[in-house]
């Protein structure tokens, strides 16, 4: 049953981006239920998806063979209590929250369950998506593959052997689209600054970015650094601007936020 009945509890960004993944790659939306406090969000996923909706959690969580927890980690306590009536032994359960470790869930629901932790991100929405995975060894190899079914609708997934490794996930793939977009929208303001249309800056900056990627993409073959140097004519505008922009710091900031956003995770784990 890699095709399993799923219901997504909490129907944000990213279930979303995960339900529309699955669609589009022929998941049947008869098997896809999500359940929200609030309407817009839930109509909205079923005028474009035709999925199951509503706001019980308890009843699309009871019929449901598959559970994706995709709330808040703040909110993850109170909605895995609420559930925890419910006889969860023959479900598979999957989180999606950053920080929570596996360990708390069964806590939450106030008994043994099976859990599988991924770390996703929303490029999953147009089938670029990146996500991490976890499972420790009592989850069977049938639960491992509907769990990659359901993340593999929105792009590559990659197992980590131990559950810390998920946050480097997070600092690597989870948050990072973020760290593109800043860049793109600080090479779009400076563009603007520059005297430029936002509209024909935005052309430049984003197919300069698409490009970059399938570069490094299709070019296994050369290091980064390589692909980079290759653009780097001696003495020319480029150089110039890369060592502004190492001169400026860009490679520890780099590094520094990405160690931020790992230990933001590791607090979390400790609050949540
Ligand atoms: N955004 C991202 O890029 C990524 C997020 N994540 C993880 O995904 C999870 C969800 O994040 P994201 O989608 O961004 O957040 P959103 O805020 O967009 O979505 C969370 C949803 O949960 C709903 N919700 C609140 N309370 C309940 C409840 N009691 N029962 C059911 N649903 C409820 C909210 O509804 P309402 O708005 O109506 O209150 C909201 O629609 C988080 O745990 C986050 O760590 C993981 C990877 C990437
Ligand atoms: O910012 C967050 O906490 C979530 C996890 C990864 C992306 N968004």
């Amino acid at each position: 049953m890699t095709q399993a009945k799923v219901c997504f509890i909490g129907a944000g960004n990213m279930t979303r981006s995960i339900i529309s993944g699955l669609v589009t790659h022929g998941y049947p939306s008869d098997l896809i239920h999500a359940t929200n406090p609030s309407k817009g969000k839930l109509d909205a996923l079923q005028q474009d998806f035709a999925i199951e909706v509503s706001h019980d959690n308890h009843a699309a969580a009871k019929a449901a063979e598959v559970i994706v927890l995709s709330v808040k980690p703040q909110l993850m306590a109170s909605v895995c209590e609420d559930l925890s009536s419910l006889d969860l032994a023959d479900k598979l359960i999957i989180t999606i929250a950053a920080g929570i470790p596996a360990s708390r869930y069964p806590v939450y629901f106030n008994q043994p369950i099976k859990l599988i932790r991924t770390m996703p991100n929303t490029p999953t929405q147009i089938g670029y998506g990146m996500t991490g995975i976890y499972a420790d060894d009592s989850i069977s190899a049938e639960h491992k593959a509907i769990c990659e079914t359901l993340m593999q609708s929105g792009g590559k997934v990659v197992w980590v052997d131990k559950e810390a490794e998920l946050d480097q996930v997070i600092a690597l793939a989870g948050s990072s689209p973020a760290y593109f977009y800043l860049f793109i929208e600080s090479m779009i303001a400076s563009g603007v600054n520059m005297g430029m249309a936002e509209d024909k800056a935005r052309l430049l900056a984003e197919q300069a970015a698409l490009g970059a990627a399938q570069m490094v993409i299709q070019n296994q073959q050369l290091s980064v650094t390589e692909l980079r140097q290759n653009v780097m004519s001696k003495g020319g505008t480029t150089a110039r601007a890369v060592e502004t922009l190492q001169q400026g710091g860009l490679v520890e900031l780099v590094d520094q936020a990405m160690t931020n956003c790992v230990a933001r995770a590791q607090e979390m784990a400790k609050t949540f």
